[in-house]
């Protein structure tokens, strides 16, 4: 009888399980390094707790959760905000009218060989533009697509190259407000603005370049590197927060990891 269960097993009952792996592989990588991942794991204790009050019938502690548990999926709703906004962004930018589009936004499926940012001329380029002190504002784009800022800047179509990004921010190049977007190697618009996060309480030094990069990673899950025209340092931005480095190499390491 279970053996026949089993061959019930239909064709849609593979779409279904493989779909839920999808969501929850995404739902994994929103809530990964963030704090959403400790408030997950609060919520999953009220919810044992709730069942264990339930089964041993402890009627005044079970009465308190399911207060909890009744206003649950509201206080899920506000406390996830962002994940949640991420969440349908990531949904509603998957381009399905390219084919090449619908395996980027399933970048797990990659194979190794595929052409990937080339994080380590960008980290040298990042390195030379702080030492003449050239301000510079790169995004990477992950699996949330950013054709939504393209338009607020200009669209281009360039290889990355050290040359090429320095001579993008040179102080008197016409490209050089603004930020860039980078996509699978390609500069793919230039002069780019992003939405400024004016919330956050951040050092005195860092003024609307580095707002910006928090909030494109914010709204999105996009990397973002500043580096700052005042004292050429370069600040790595990733949901919102800045990532603290030792030194070049793991940094490079950690954008590198992000990307996978
Ligand atoms: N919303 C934005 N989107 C894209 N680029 C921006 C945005 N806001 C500012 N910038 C870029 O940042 C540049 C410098 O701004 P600002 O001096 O306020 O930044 P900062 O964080 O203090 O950086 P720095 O340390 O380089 O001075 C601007 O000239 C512009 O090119």
């Amino acid at each position: 009888m279970d053996n026949l269960q089993f061959w019930n097993f239909r064709f849609i009952d593979f779409v279904d399980v493989f779909l839920v792996a999808i969501l929850l592989y995404y739902v994994y990588k929103l809530v990964k390094g963030t704090v959403a991942i400790n408030i997950f794991i609060g919520i999953l204790v009220i919810y044992i707790v709730w069942l264990v009050t339930d089964y041993l019938n402890m009627h005044l502690l079970h009465r308190i959760f399911d207060g909890f548990m009744k206003v649950g999926i509201i206080a899920l709703i506000v406390v996830f905000q962002p994940e949640i906004r991420k969440f349908l962004l990531m949904v509603g930018s998957t381009n399905l009218g390219g084919k090449k589009r619908i395996f980027k936004n399933f970048k797990f499926l990659k194979s190794d060989s595929e052409t990937t940012t080339d994080i380590d001329v960008i980290i040298k380029a990042c390195v030379q533009m702080g030492r003449n002190n050239t301000g510079a504002l790169i995004v990477i784009e992950r699996n949330n697509n950013l054709d939504f800022l393209t338009n607020t800047g200009d669209e281009m179509n360039i290889s990355v190259s050290q040359p090429i990004i320095e001579s993008i921010f040179f102080k008197n190049s016409p490209l050089h407000d603004g930020a860039i977007i980078i996509d699978n190697n390609i500069v793919k618009a230039t002069r780019v603005i992003l939405p400024v996060n004016n919330e956050k309480n951040i050092p005195n030094r860092f003024g609307l370049r580095h707002r910006a990069a928090i909030g494109i990673t914010e709204k999105t899950d996009a990397l973002a590197l500043a580096v700052s025209e005042e004292t050429g340092q370069i600040s790595y931005i990733k949901n919102g927060e800045f990532i603290m480095y030792k030194d070049m190499e793991e940094l490079i390491n950690k954008i590198k990891k992000d990307l996978v």
